[in-house]
């Protein structure tokens, strides 16, 4: 179990996190989602005791890192960029770590079988790929054979094969009751492995909720319909219980589908966003209300779409057409 309770962690004028509370259970997968820049890492760093907080606190099992009597038995991380020696070989390496933790040889050999680092477990760290690397990374947090897990952006520089190793890899582990707490900023691959997913932008928690809650809820379905009458089907669409949103327009497409102008043409078609009722259920309402139709298209925004509107304030980096624009000249 994770528990944070207002973490706060400033650099100078940068807050990076910013009173930040959550608790991460055992027996689940939690996603830690957000944008480049959100403080996903530096979160990690302070729940493993590399960074102080500059207010509120961060323990793990009940206890903050600096006090837990056998860290890597209670914890085990992968954060980015770990420090390992070049010259050594993963078996060196982790017989080294093991060594120095009471840890027995034997334990050594269940990791590297478990990572699928055994044909590469001899040769020198310094040469590995960066999947390799990830591997070992894995094989050092699960040494301890600890209760919590914590995996910042685990399948970076994975092949798919590694990318779906991970994923069953974090499930098994949950399953076994541990706490699974794992970063990443694709919002498909927490999906993909996590029950629960926290998200995170500018240093604050977006969204703190199961996977499957913040699908239903980010993955709304809407009908897009376009007619000259939309005073009145919007007025029969509402007392059918249905939301009707007017989108805001997009002159160049409205102009181009109400086609060339002519005499006595009809009057202008508008652009109704709906949600509440089906495609079918508004062709019929249209019909009944004497509504001429000129467009009816379901349109399901993606889990993608609805993470980007969510963190779309709270990307650090992005670069706008203007800016590109400026640049160019
Ligand atoms: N040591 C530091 N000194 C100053 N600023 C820092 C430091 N570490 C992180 N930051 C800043 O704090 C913010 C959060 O960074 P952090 O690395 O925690 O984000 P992240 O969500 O892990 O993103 P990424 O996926 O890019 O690693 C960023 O604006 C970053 O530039």
């Amino acid at each position: 179990m994770i528990e944070a309770h207002d973490l706060t962690k400033r650099y100078g004028s940068k807050t990076a996190v910013d009173g930040v509370s959550f608790t991460v259970r055992p027996g689940v997968v939690t996603g830690f989602l957000g944008p480049n820049g959100a403080g996903k890492s530096t979160t990690m760093r302070m729940i493993m005791g590399l960074d102080r907080p500059t207010a509120g606190s961060v323990t793990v099992n009940g206890h903050p890192y600096a006090r837990l009597h056998a860290p890597l038995t209670e914890v085990g991380a992968l954060l980015e960029a770990r420090a390992v020696h070049p010259g050594r070989s993963a078996y060196q390496h982790l017989r080294a770590l093991a060594a120095t933790h009471g840890i027995p040889d034997s334990r050594v050999d269940e990791v590297v079988e478990l990572t699928g680092l055994a044909p590469v477990a001899r040769k020198r760290v310094g040469g590995f790929s960066l999947g390799m690397g990830q591997r070992l990374g894995i094989a050092t947090a699960l040494l301890g054979d600890p209760r919590t897990l914590i995996l910042d952006e685990p399948v970076n520089g994975l092949d798919p094969e590694g990318v779906l190793w991970v994923r069953n890899l974090a499930k098994h582990l949950a399953s076994e009751g541990r706490t699974v707490f794992l970063s990443s900023h694709l919002m498909s691959e927490v999906a993909l492995t996590a029950d629960h997913v926290i998200v995170i932008g500018r240093g604050r928690i977006l969204a703190d909720a199961p996977v499957s809650e913040f699908v239903d809820s980010a993955s709304r379905r809407s009908v897009r319909v376009r007619t000259p009458g939309a005073a009145t089907l919007r007025e029969a669409l509402e007392r059918a219980g249905a939301s009707v949103a007017v989108p805001r327009p997009d002159d160049e497409a409205d102009a181009l589908a109400q086609g060339p102008g002519r005499h006595g043409a009809p009057p202008r078609a508008e652009v109704l966003e709906v949600t509440g009722l089906d495609a079918p259920a508004i062709g019929e309402l249209a019909l009944t209300s004497g509504v001429v139709l000129h467009e009816l298209t379901p349109v399901r925004s993606t889990l993608e779409d609805a993470y980007m509107e969510l963190t779309a304030d709270a990307v650090e980096y992005r670069t706008s057409p203007t800016e590109d624009q400026e640049t160019a000249r």
